[in-house]
């Protein structure tokens, strides 16, 4: 049972949201320098990843006032095994639209290295490593709710509120929160702390139809300047 005095008022589009602490956890979809670093497959298959520095450099401080506040970190990895048995053959859509598999046939000396698990491409970015107590999940979709623990490691915590940061607010990101929407979690996306995989209008998008339809929208100042001011956790 949460305790009643830990809930905070977080400002957000389009109204503010009241989050209880104990309730509450930050999910960091996809740092990964697939995703985050030149020479990544996001870069490779030639998006613009230049955002994705600002992201890291945002989400280091959100991610040290929640452990500090003591909110369970929760961070995703988005790939496949080595021989993409995860990533599905023609019969799956997958095989189809991934950016990553297209990319490997398209040039097939980066074959085995796109997304793959134990490969650099999969490892998080170096200056946002997940530090003891932080949880690590796998997940071989767009969304964190299918072929994972992720409701699992909430339900059994109590948590109904998630705090998103990551890449790409318009596919992982998204994807997420909404089907975190349809299983009854709150969902908050820290638009300063996330980057669009695409042209700038589908930050826009995303992020209008995460406060329109799925969600709240919220900042990185205003992330900190609440959960900054909680008592550090005994
Ligand atoms: N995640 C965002 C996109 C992808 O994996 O292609």
């Amino acid at each position: 049972m949460a305790p009643a005095d830990d809930t905070f008022l977080l400002p957000a589009r389009p109204e503010p949201i009241p989050l209880a602490v104990s309730r509450t956890a930050v999910i960091v979809i996809d740092m990964q320098n697939a995703y985050a670093s030149p020479g990544g497959y996001l870069d490779l298959a030639g998006f613009d990843i230049s955002g994705a520095q600002r992201v890291i450099d945002n989400s280091r401080g959100v991610l040290e006032v929640a452990r500090r506040a003591g909110m369970p970190v929760i961070y995703f990895q988005n790939g496949w095994d080595p021989d993409y048995v995860e990533a599905g053959g023609p019969g799956s859509p997958n095989w189809h639209k991934s950016n990553a598999l297209k990319t490997m046939r398209a040039r097939p000396e980066l074959l085995g290295r796109l997304l793959a698990r134990g490969g650099w491409d999969y490892e998080i970015v170096e200056a946002l490593k997940p530090e003891p107590g932080d949880i690590v999940l796998h997940k071989t979709r767009y969304s964190g709710f299918f072929n994972s623990q992720l409701d699992s490691v909430l339900r059994s915590r109590g948590i109904r509120n998630l705090v998103f940061v990551g890449i790409a607010t318009n596919v992982c990101v998204e994807s997420t929160l909404r089907d975190g929407f349809f299983l009854e979690y709150f969902g908050v996306v820290l638009e300063d702390a996330t980057h669009q995989a695409g042209p700038e209008f589908v930050q826009q998008a995303a992020l209008y139809n995460i406060e329109t339809f799925f969600g709240w929208v919220s900042s990185v100042a205003d992330f900190k300047g609440v959960v900054g001011q909680i008592a550090p956790t005994a």
